[in-house]
């Protein structure tokens, strides 16, 4: 694959595990609420898409079902006051990431963060982790209207570096980071190891898949 100009890394299942906090999270609100705890297993499939539907999949326990609207108004303020307490301790760095942001940076190539995750959260994270300087850029899921799949985010963070579509690398987790890399007109590379609803990432195509980001030197440079 050709060297990037700009690479835009997702947050939740790319750069951090972050699931031990959201599911001790989920798992609280629903005792609460006096509904079952899930557990870490299952939130692991629920992330990817903002906190309002990681919200949702809590109460309902899958993947599309609406909770009642009042139960999911008393949940959400509970499930948010708690993530801000508990947004960083139980999470860390995959193994590599490290290195393939320093490698990234000792190439030249612009860095940006586009997560779904809404701001207030996706700071401190990355902050607590020493990895927030890295980047030039970071988008949340709240900083536009649109989230992920949708390209707005991607093209948001390539417009701010100036760099054009074609120079331009996505790396994610999930298939709705393969779908905005797409629909962005970005490459795309997949990391194995994240959240992906249950899926093999392999089955959203994307250009290249890496076990880990410290696979980046070989890939880009192939
Ligand atoms: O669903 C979220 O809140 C965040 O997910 P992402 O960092 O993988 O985009
Ligand atoms: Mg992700």
């Amino acid at each position: 694959m050709k060297l990037p100009r700009m690479v835009l890394i997702d947050l939740d299942g790319t750069l951090v595990d972050s699931v031990p906090d959201l599911a001790f999270c989920a798992d609280e609100m629903n005792k609460v609420l006096g509904l079952p705890v899930r557990g870490e297993n299952r939130a692991r499939n629920w992330v990817g898409n903002g906190v309002e539907r990681f919200v949702k999949r809590a109460l309902t326990d899958s993947l599309h079902d609406e909770p009642e609207p009042a139960l999911f108004e008393k949940a959400l303020p509970i499930f948010m006051a708690l993530y801000a307490e508990n947004t960083s301790a139980r999470s860390r760095l995959y193994p590599g990431v490290r290195e393939g942001i320093d490698y990234l940076q000792a190439e030249g190539i612009a860095l940006g963060c586009v997560t779904n995750k809404a701001a207030r959260f996706t700071e401190p994270l990355l902050q607590e982790l020493g990895i927030y300087d890295c980047f030039g850029i970071v988008v949340s899921g709240d900083t536009l209207p649109q989230k992920k799949p949708d390209p707005a985010p991607l093209r948001h963070a390539a417009d701010f570096f100036k760099v054009p579509a074609e120079a331009s690398l996505m790396i994610g987790d999930s298939m709705h980071d393969v779908e905005a890399a797409r629909n962005a007109g970005f490459s795309v590379i997949a990391v194995t190891y994240g959240y992906n609803h249950g899926h093999d990432i392999r089955e959203a195509n994307p250009d290249a898949v890496v076990d880990s980001l410290a696979e980046l030197p070989r890939v880009l440079e192939d």
